[in-house]
């Protein structure tokens, strides 16, 4: 069977699914080989069904009937439960992928005990507009016939990345979240723009394009950001008294910090589907606090 056939299930139907199966729609992949469930929201579903076309059921083992990719797009919070569930359901030769932060593969193997094509992914809500980028990783056990085909699926939105699973949280900081930080960037910017007086739809306009145009200029040029930034930059000019502001207050090592706390969260989810061994409880508890 050619990969463009490839069936998937979505356990969750959240905003990382559907930026997942509008991707996929785009992509040319057939609604009906797309199938989604979610824990309890029938309103959800009707609408996924409505807008994309996608099969939906609130029965898991209909939903998993036929599906050769299973993605588990849960809060990492219900990821133990919604792996339960499903492991009853799943063919050995079927590959199980997690996008979930912090939930490691070994964590998974012992909630989906003989399944080996796990894989973990990281993706972005770029794949809405198959432009995200996603990092990668199968387990030891995972054959590379399985992880070709979840890659290819992960292709169709993006671009992917191999990395190996100690880079997880780091690429979850990165690339994961990172979408979030240039949003917060944009909401500053169009907050000045307001302060100045320039409408809003033209201060929106003006913003989206100049964070286009240099991620463009990144992807193009082949320099380096401290580069660009020169070349923007003129001595003594509008640039300067700007980036000497985000200096001062400290703009470049609140970035560094915010991507470390990511990655430190990252690691403490992992808690929450952690070994069920005497400090469980308790690293639950402290990874569910916040
Ligand atoms: N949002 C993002 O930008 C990104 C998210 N991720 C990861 O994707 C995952 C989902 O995130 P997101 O989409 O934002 O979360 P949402 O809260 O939007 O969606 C979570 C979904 O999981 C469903 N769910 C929970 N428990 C079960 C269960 N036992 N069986 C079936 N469905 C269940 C919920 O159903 P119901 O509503 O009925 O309770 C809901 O549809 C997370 O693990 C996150 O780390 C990864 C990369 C980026
Ligand atoms: O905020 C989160 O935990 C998820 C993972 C990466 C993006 N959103």
């Amino acid at each position: 069977m050619a990969q463009s056939d490839t069936t998937v299930a979505l356990i969750g139907a959240g905003k990382m699914a559907e930026c997942l199966i509008a991707g996929w729609i785009e992509a040319g992949l057939a609604p009906q080989a797309i199938a989604v469930t979610n824990r309890r929201n029938d309103q959800r579903l009707a609408e996924l069904a409505d807008r994309y076309g996608v099969r939906t059921a609130r029965d898991k083992a209909a939903v998993l009937q036929g599906a050769q990719v299973v993605v588990m797009a849960v809060k990492p919070v219900d990821m133990a439960t919604a792996l339960e569930q499903v492991a009853p359901h799943l063919g050995a030769e079927v590959a199980v992928v997690s996008v979930a932060a912090g939930i490691r593969l070994e964590a998974m193997a012992r909630r989906l005990p003989g399944q080996p094509h796990l894989v973990r992914a990281m993706p972005n809500t770029a794949s809405r507009l198959r432009q995200a980028v996603t990092a990668l990783c199968a387990a030891p056990t995972c054959s590379p016939a399985a992880f070709d085909r979840v890659r290819w699926l992960f292709d169709q939105v993006g671009t992917t990345v191999e990395v190996g699973e100690e880079a997880f949280d780091a690429v979850t900081a990165l690339s994961g979240s990172g979408p979030a930080y240039v949003y917060l960037l944009v909401e500053a910017m169009l907050e000045a723009a307001r302060d100045l007086g320039l409408p809003d739809g033209v201060a929106r306009d003006l913003a989206v394009g100049t964070v286009v145009g240099a991620g463009s200029m990144l992807r193009h040029t082949g320099l380096s950001p401290a580069e660009l930034r020169r070349q923007v930059t003129s001595p003594n000019g509008t640039t300067a008294a700007a980036i000497a502001v985000l200096e001062e207050m400290a703009m470049p090592a609140a970035v560094r910090r915010a991507v470390n706390r990511a990655a430190a969260r990252s690691a403490e989810l992992a808690a929450l589907v952690a070994d069920d061994g005497p400090d469980h409880a308790r690293a639950r508890a402290a990874a569910m606090g916040s």
